[in-house]
């Protein structure tokens, strides 16, 4: 017999995957190999401004946390991003994407680029995590349920489609398989442990729903912003 665990586990691996941005057009045209270099190079330029406020936001969610084991956990997370020092950690694996794309760094740094919808999903996020409860915040993470998946089609992909960019910026999504499986098995566990009402349980589910939208808005934004395609191609 199903418990209440197990079915708002079903109900949430249910949201991750049937409202991913996988299925996104712009996310299909570029696993289809379909993307022109001033499309991929708008994504990768864009989904910076994503990655580089993610250790923020989980900053946020640190801040909720009320033991030192979950604090711990969740600082790892900020690391992954940040690295221990300059040179290292998931942001400047992202900066060499690009470079191995022809995007100068300081072109992703400056943030000049970032189209206004993407700077408005970014900003949903996160002030959805500095708004809400600890339950809502971890649960909006579990977009990373679908996230491992996505990115060994991504490598697979680029490897195939894209073979201007340099194989060694693949890195970034390489070393996401293993982070994104262990973070979300982490925030699964406390999201299902924390629910302890169907109140909760509706709750967690809306959030992860919202994030799922997040996601998406980036990519409508991306998708449907050609002004700097002119400047961007070939360069
Ligand atoms: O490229 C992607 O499709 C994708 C998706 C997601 C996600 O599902 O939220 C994340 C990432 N990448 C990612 O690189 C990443 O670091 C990350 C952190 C989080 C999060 O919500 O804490 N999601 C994601």
């Amino acid at each position: 017999m199903s418990t209440p665990r197990t079915r708002l586990e079903e109900r949430l691996r249910a949201v991750a995957q049937e409202r991913y941005h996988d299925r996104h057009p712009f996310n299909v045209r570029m696993h289809a190999g379909e993307l022109t270099p001033a499309e991929l190079r708008r994504w990768i330029l864009n989904r910076f401004h994503y990655q580089r406020h993610i250790p923020v936001k989980d900053a946020l969610i640190t801040a909720k946390l009320d033991t030192s084991r979950l604090r711990r956990m969740w600082l790892r997370r900020i690391q992954d991003h940040d690295g221990a020092t300059d040179g290292e950690g998931g942001i400047e694996r992202w900066l060499r994407l690009g470079e191995a794309a022809g995007l100068d760094r300081d072109r992703l740094l400056s943030g000049d680029e970032v189209v206004p919808g993407v700077r408005l999903a970014v900003d949903g996020y996160v002030n959805f995590c500095r708004l809400r409860g600890p339950l809502e915040a971890v649960a909006a993470s579990l977009t990373e349920l679908s996230a491992p998946g996505i990115m060994l089609t991504r490598i697979d992909a680029f490897e195939r489609y894209y073979p201007w960019i340099e194989r060694a910026g693949l890195a970034y999504f390489r070393n996401r398989v293993g982070q994104g499986r262990r973070d979300s098995t982490e925030a699964l566990d406390l999201v299902l442990t924390w629910a302890r009402t169907p109140e909760d349980e509706d709750r967690a589910v809306a959030a992860l729903a919202f994030k799922c939208d997040v996601l998406w808005s980036l990519l409508d934004a991306v998708d449907h912003a050609d002004t700097k395609d002119g400047q961007g191609e070939g360069t």
